[in-house]
């Protein structure tokens, strides 16, 4: 099967600091990964270049068959490629003077020509799916509401909603719970889920707490320094795993759901090799 995303050989620095070495990775369709690491490790900055946001030094990156970036240099039409790509961030990144409605229409914006999206003139269809997107995240009543009166969680959902409206085949979500409060996280990684298993979109989602990883996704990618350090199932982790991971501070079994805290581990770690 042709993989969804595929990272060759990625390397990245800024000025004399590298912080992606030598990265290879392939995610399949439909997959729910997770992207973990300490502070620093390099998710966000792998994540931005996965959608052609950041161009790396050397290696390639193709997302559905098609190369994003190969050897520092963008594909002259990445931005037709970023419409396939849903971008979800931590600060939502809503236009928060229009209405939560008009967020998610701007969704369409990268399939539709220039001088139409420019003047914001956007059709039936494109209206009914705008709404079938809010009212999949459960925000159809708040379609005419201007997007900043919404809370951090709803305004995350607006976000999702965009990435539907989009017809996004991947996507990828940097830290999109890190600001929410713990029902609000649920909701918006319920909603990524849901997303995943009934439309079968490719899902990457960057994350500081491991719990909604296990909870949430099969797969864990582990970065470490800028390099992957585990790829492989999220129920294999286990505090050992974890305290190597993010170093000693943590206290590591808050970290884990209940059923995983302080317990022998059932089967073995697959460590990729540095
Ligand atoms: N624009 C930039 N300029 C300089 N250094 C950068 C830049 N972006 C990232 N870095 C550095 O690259 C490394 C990886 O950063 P990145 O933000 O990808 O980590 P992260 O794992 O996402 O961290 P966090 O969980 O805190 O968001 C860090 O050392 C960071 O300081």
């Amino acid at each position: 099967m042709r993989a969804a995303i595929r990272v060759d050989r990625l390397n990245k620095s800024f000025g004399r600091k590298q912080a992606l070495f030598d990265l290879a990775l392939s995610v399949q369709p439909g997959e729910m990964v997770a992207l973990i690491g300490a502070s620093g490790s390099g998710k966000s900055t792998l994540l931005r270049h996965l959608a052609g946001l950041a161009r790396g030094d050397a290696g390639s990156i193709e997302v559905l068959g098609r190369q994003v970036q190969a050897d520092g240099r963008l594909n002259g039409d990445v931005r037709r490629q970023r419409a396939d790509i849903g971008y979800i961030f931590q600060q939502f990144n809503l236009v928060g003077r229009l209405s939560v409605m008009q967020n998610v229409l701007l969704g369409g914006l990268g399939r539709m020509p220039r001088w139409r999206g420019s003047l914001s003139l956007f059709n039936a269809d494109e209206k009914q799916r705008a709404m079938q997107a809010l009212e999949r995240v459960g925000l159809a009543e708040f379609a005419a509401q201007r997007a900043s009166t919404l809370s951090g969680g709803q305004q995350q959902r607006v976000a999702i909603a965009r990435a539907l409206c989009q017809q996004a085949e991947v996507i990828l979500a940097d830290e999109p719970i890190a600001s929410l409060d713990p029902e609000s996280a649920r909701k918006v990684m319920e909603i990524l889920a849901d997303i995943n298993r009934r439309d079968g979109k490719t899902v990457v989602v960057t994350l500081h707490q491991v719990d909604y990883a296990v909870r949430y996704c099969q797969r864990a990618v582990a970065l470490k320094g800028g390099r992957i350090h585990f790829d492989g199932p999220t129920d294999s982790f286990n505090p050992d795993f974890l305290n190597d991971l993010y170093g000693g501070d943590l206290d590591i079994s808050l970290l884990l759901p209940q059923g995983q805290r302080p317990r022998a581990v059932e089967r073995p770690l697959t460590l990729a090799k540095a």
